[in-house]
C-alpha cells in the first residue's frame, strides 16, 4: 500500500505524518511520473486556485483525471474543491466528482471553527462510532451531491453554521471532506481512505 500526497501547495506534510503513523508508505507527488505505482492520492487543504494553477503548470491535470478513473483520491478542503465538477467560479478543477461546492462558505479566516460530526461510514474502521471532531478553516460547503456521489456527513441540525448542510461526500473511490482530518489526532478518516484504496 502506497499513498501519494499532492505536494504543490498546502498542508501536505500533515497528511504524510498521519499516514506514516499508520505505517503507510507515502511520497510527495509533484510530477505525473510520481503517480506511478500509487494505490491512492490525497489532495490537501490550502488554496484551491493555487493548487489548480500549479497542477496546470506541472501538466498534472490529465494524469490526475486518468488516475481518478481507477485509483482512490481524497480531497480535504481545497482538495475537495479541486475534485468537484463545479465551484461556481472559473478556476482549474479536476471535475471528477459529481458535487457542487461553495468556496469560503462560512466567511473569512476568523470564521473558522470546530464541531462534532456524526459520520456513520467511519463505523467500518471503528465500530464504536463516537462523534468526529472536525476542523473547518475557510472551508467550502458541498452544496449539491448528485448520484453516483453520496452524502457521508452533514452539519448537526442545531448548528448555527448551517444545520443539515453537507460537509463530506463519496463517489466510488473518490472522497471529499470540507474539513481537515490531518490537523487532529483522530486517524479514522485516514484509515477509512486506506481501506478505500485497497
Ligand atoms: N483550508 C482550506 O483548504 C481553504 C480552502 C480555500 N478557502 C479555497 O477556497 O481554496
Amino acid at each position: 500500500m502506497k499513498i501519494g500526497v499532492l505536494a504543490l501547495q498546502g498542508d501536505f506534510a500533515e497528511h504524510q505524518t498521519t499516514l506514516q503513523k499508520l505505517g503507510i508508505e507515502t511520497i510527495q507527488v509533484r510530477l505525473p511520473g510520481d503517480l506511478d505505482g500509487l494505490n491512492g492520492l490525497i489532495i490537501p487543504g490550502g488554496e484551491s486556485t493555487t493548487i489548480g494553477k500549479l497542477a496546470v503548470a506541472f501538466n498534472l491535470m490529465e494524469p490526475l483525471r486518468e488516475f481518478a478513473k481507477t485509483k482512490a483520491i481524497w480531497g480535504t478542503c481545497a482538495g475537495a474543491i479541486f475534485l468537484s465538477k463545479d465551484a461556481r467560479r472559473k478556476q482549474p478543477l479536476l471535475a471528477v466528482m459529481d458535487i457542487v461546492v461553495e468556496r469560503n462558505a462560512f466567511g473569512r479566516q476568523v470564521d473558522s471553527f470546530e464541531i462534532d460530526l456524526e459520520i456513520p461510514a467511519l463505523k467500518s474502521v471503528d465500530p464504536d462510532g463516537h462523534p468526529y471532531h472536525a476542523v473547518f478553516i475557510r472551508a467550502p460547503l458541498i452544496q449539491e451531491v448528485h448520484a453516483p456521489a453520496e452524502v457521508l456527513s452533514r452539519l448537526p441540525e442545531s448548528s448555527i453554521k448551517g444545520g443539515g448542510r453537507i460537509v463530506a461526500a463519496r463517489q466510488g473511490r473518490l472522497l471529499a471532506t470540507s474539513f481537515h482530518p490531518e490537523l487532529t489526532e483522530d486517524d479514522r478518516f485516514h484509515r477509512y481512505f486506506v481501506e478505500m484504496a485497497k
